[in-house]
């Protein structure tokens, strides 16, 4: 199987649903079929904080949400763990810059999906040396999910990338709403990433529909 093609990797960023156990207060499962009968596009596995999954639980969590992804044709994508990523063959891997370089996990992955969280353009073109296949750029707004985010960028970082003729598939992260997502669309980035607005949503499939709606120009 070949690296993924740039216009495959832009379709599949639009709504980029990203979650853990402890992201939801109903059922996870249950939150991921709603997102996927919402439309997500791609589903992105991050199991952290201080109650995560880890051992045998995580790999059974993670592979039930795997499976429920499968069934609808949705790629799914590990954070972090690339050892759980190759144990569940997983669709691809998310990578922070303070993990393993990209380079190194590109070695281990082969052709799988590889994404990697940057903050500015040294961080993206580096990113892009080493074998991405799209770059998360954020935190567009402030965001409450992750405990050490940096400070909200807005899409300055997005349009800079874009003025300089990068191609790279770019997916905005970062307390993003379907109230607050076309700007990132309009300042180039492919499509959004979400944790809360749908993981903590009375109706995880309304929200998503909402978001697919929100960035559909
Ligand atoms: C910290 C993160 C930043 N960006 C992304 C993504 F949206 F996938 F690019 N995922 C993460 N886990």
């Amino acid at each position: 199987m070949s690296r993924i093609s740039i216009e495959q990797m832009r379709n599949l960023l639009k709504v980029y649903f990203i979650m853990g156990s402890n992201n939801c207060q109903q059922e996870p499962t249950h939150v991921l079929e709603l997102a996927l009968k919402g439309g997500i596009t791609l589903f992105q596995f991050r199991e952290k904080g201080t109650s995560a999954y880890t051992g045998d639980e995580k790999y059974q969590f993670a592979k039930k949400l795997q499976t429920i992804c499968k069934e609808n044709n949705v790629p799914f994508i590990v954070n972090d763990d690339v050892e759980l990523a190759l144990l569940l063959d997983a669709d691809g891997v998310h990578i922070g810059q303070d993990d393993e370089s990209a380079e190194m996990v590109r070695r281990k992955i082969g052709n799988k999906i590889l994404g990697v969280s940057t903050h500015n353009l040294e961080e993206v073109e580096k990113a892009i040396a080493e074998g991405a296949d799209y770059v998360g750029i954020g935190p567009i707004y402030s965001t409450t999910t992750k405990e050490d985010a940096k400070s909200a960028q807005g899409t300055t970082l997005i349009a800079e990338v874009r003025s300089k003729g990068i191609e790279i598939p770019i997916v905005g992260i970062g307390g993003i709403t379907s109230e607050n997502a076309s700007p990132i669309i309009k300042s180039g980035a492919d499509g959004i990433a979400v944790i809360t607005d749908i993981s903590l949503a009375n109706d995880p499939r309304e929200n998503a529909s909402k978001l697919i709606n929100s960035i559909s120009i």
